[in-house]
């Protein structure tokens, strides 16, 4: 069925629609793999170095199948690891006619949740006579945790669980982190009950999807093998990413037993970075499998960068740098590490921003993607400096970065929409936030109009106001928010955004006090004392801009799991603190005395690093690999010896020693 899907005279075409010439997946040197990448269907891992064109090749591949593919009933599934790399597929396939055929049935391009959402947990759960309303971590955890009566919440936080308790992995509602208090206990059966009562009332975490879609392919196996009909030829980008209860329920779909779908999976184990730290990798089905697909070259960054960064691949891939892409006209720059010490941490991105100025013209401070990142990003004000991204820049709201998962507060709704619209003018997202956020804050209260809908929250939002005097409130509320673009001091909010939010809410989830999980949703958070210097960075979008009076160059502040997949023109990594500092533990690779995660022990042994160190290495091997031009990093300047700064420098590392210079942040 798939044969001669993908010709030979279709290669330069999809080539050219992905803008890279006819010529792009062309043989160079005789290295036909990108060639013959494109011309597979078999199942195959294409497990490749960062910037190599796996997420291209897959949307090159897409876009020929999309005119070829000849069923009507039968579709194509891809499918990704986060919503970001979904979009970023939707995008360049929406670039062609046939690129949205693919969007649409019989075909399937989603994150792995919306798919085992869609086609296994929601209609598993309809059937046993639930009504889904709402799949929303913060939301169903608050609403049990909150049914509890007060002493067992009490008891419970003695024993250091939280809300997160409420979460089950189990169709019987039993199962998930609940310490001492079991299903066998009095407190274990309050728990249970508050997870089941809530559940059938149609609220979820997202997580306890993967329980309903288990439990459905536990009673009706022959699901699976309607999902093998319906999608004969499986696609999984970013797979190095899969915990093992994603790559173990999407192999029980489409790979178990007989007859398995043919299924292409794009990654790099090297970057296998998860969401939560000790959360751990597929054992079922791991990826890559047996059958893989090499392509060594990466068209982001140039030999000299690949030659700095390679070594903190665990295993050592062949990296050949064929990059930069030339849609920044500028010639790669020589790496820089900016020091620092306590004094002087809040300016490093000052210093950043400087160079960046002075390295690069005005049409590529415009054109292209700057950014600053940390392992760590969740700041402890006592942690050792540097902590997290909240040593540098005092206002960072890590919550506004995490693009999986919901805000758990008002006004991070708010802060995330600024950060995604940022400097576009975009009132409809800032709209749209302020509408989810209120629908999140009644929820919370106790309304039960659900989240399953298609109309945006803002049209939901008015049609639920429709008849009340609370739409007049709504719509003041929106002005409020307009007219600040967003942002709130805590005192203004307080005086005038409160009241009419909590009127709205009221109305909203039809209850006269809204109790205390949607009062702590709508509360503003406390926002960190400041000094005249920290002032600069009293921005809480997450966007840095230097000079901050005229800027000519905007720094975008995330976390080094938010860039996971991105290509940015340069990128300063920040060292941060996990157990210790991540960046100073990596000495030995920054200075090449080290490389790869393992190392071969005098009777021939191949010994692996620590699996912390491992984890560290992959963390930040992500991170080194943004940039196409420009690569930093910073460091304290006390971890270096003068001999070790020397290496550095006899390694084409520019030194930019922050501590020294105690003059302005700014010129
Ligand atoms: N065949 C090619 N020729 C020239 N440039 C290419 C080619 N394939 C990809 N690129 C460019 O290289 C950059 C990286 O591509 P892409 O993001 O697809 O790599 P990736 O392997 O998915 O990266 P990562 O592993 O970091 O997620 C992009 O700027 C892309 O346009």
């Amino acid at each position: 069925m798939f044969d001669d899907l993908i010709r030979e005279q279709d290669v330069p075409w999809a080539a050219s629609l992905m803008g890279l010439g006819p010529n792009g997946f062309a043989p160079v040197d005789g290295d036909e793999s990108r060639f013959q990448a494109m011309r597979r269907l078999d199942s195959v891992d294409f497990e490749a170095c960062p910037g190599s064109g796996k997420t291209t090749l897959l949307v090159a591949k897409l876009a020929v199948l999309a005119v070829r593919w000849p069923h009507r009933k039968q579709g194509i599934c891809v499918l990704s690891h986060t919503n970001a790399a979904r979009n970023e597929i939707g995008t360049k396939l929406g670039n062609s006619a046939a690129g949205l055929a693919l969007m649409r049935y019989p075909h399937f391009v989603g994150t792995i949740h919306s798919f085992v959402n869609e086609y296994l947990a929601l209609p598993w759960l309809r059937s046993n006579g639930l009504n889904v309303r709402c799949i929303d971590t913060q939301i169903a955890l608050a609403k049990r945790w909150y049914e509890l009566p007060y002493t067992t919440r009490i008891a419970l936080e003695r024993s250091h669980l939280t809300p997160a308790a409420m979460a089950y992995d189990g169709p019987d509602y039993t199962g998930g982190k609940v310490g001492k208090f079991g299903p066998h206990t009095p407190t274990g059966q309050l728990i249970i009950a508050a997870r089941r009562k809530f559940s059938e009332q149609g609220y979820f975490c997202f997580d306890e999807m993967f329980v309903w879609a288990n439990d459905l392919l536990d009673r009706r196996p022959e699901a699976a093998h309607d999902l093998r009909q319906r999608f004969p030829l499986v696609f999984i980008d970013e797979a190095q990413d899969n915990s093992e209860e994603q790559s173990a329920l999407l192999h029980r779909i489409f790979c178990a037993g007989d007859g398995p779908v043919r299924r292409q999976r794009f990654g790099d184990s090297n970057q296998a970075i998860y969401a939560k730290p000790g959360l751990a990798g597929a054992e079922t089905d791991p990826f890559p499998g047996a059958a893989v697909h090499p392509l060594p070259r990466s068209y982001r960054f140039s030999q000299s960068l690949a030659d700095e960064v390679k070594g903190f691949g665990v295993t050592p891939q062949a990296l050949v740098g064929a990059g930069p892409p030339p849609h920044i006209a500028a010639e790669p720059k020589m790496p820089a590490i900016f020091l620092f010490d306590d004094a002087s941490v809040q300016s490093v991105l000052p210093k950043f921003g400087a160079h960046l100025v002075a390295s690069f013209d005005a049409a590529a401070l415009a054109a292209g993607t700057f950014t600053a990142v940390a392992g760590v990003h969740e700041l402890d004000q006592n942690g050792r400096v540097p902590h997290a991204m909240g040593h540098y820049v005092p206002s960072y709201d890590p919550s506004c970065a995490r693009r999986e998962t919901a805000p758990d507060r008002f006004a991070q709704y708010l802060a995330r929409a600024r950060f995604e619209t940022a400097g576009s003018g975009n009132t409809e997202r800032l709209i749209n936030a302020a509408a989810a956020a209120l629908l999140a804050a009644s929820e919370l209260a106790g309304g039960t109009h659900g989240r399953i809908a298609r109309k945006s929250p803002h049209r939901r939002m008015l049609d639920y106001l429709a008849d009340s005097d609370a739409r007049a409130h709504y719509l003041a509320f929106l002005e409020l928010i307009l007219s600040g673009r967003g942002e709130f001091a805590s005192p203004d909010w307080e005086v005038n955004g409160l009241p009419l939010a909590v009127e709205i809410v009221k109305v909203l989830s039809g209850t006269a006090a809204l109790g205390a999980a949607a009062n702590a949703f709508l509360a503003w958070p406390p926002v960190p004392a400041q000094t005249d210097q920290e002032a600069i960075f009293a921005r809480t979008d997450n966007l840095f801009a230097y000079p901050s009076e005229a800027p000519e160059v905007h720094i975008r502040l995330g976390s080094i799991h938010s860039v996971k997949g991105e290509t940015h023109t340069a990128t300063l990594v920040l060292d941060s603190y996990y157990y210790n500092h991540h960046l100073s533990e990596l000495k030995p690779w920054l200075l090449g005395a080290k490389a790869g995660g393992s190392m071969v022990n005098n009777r021939g042994r191949q010994v692996f690093e620590g699996s912390r160190t491992l984890g560290r290495l992959k963390l930040h091997y992500v991170a080194m690999t943004r940039p196409t031009h420009l690569l930093c990093v910073a460091m304290r300047k006390d971890v270096f010896d003068a001999g070790e700064l020397d290496i550095l420098t006899g390694r084409g590392w520019e030194v930019i020693d922050c501590c020294a210079a105690a003059e302005p942040a700014e010129p």
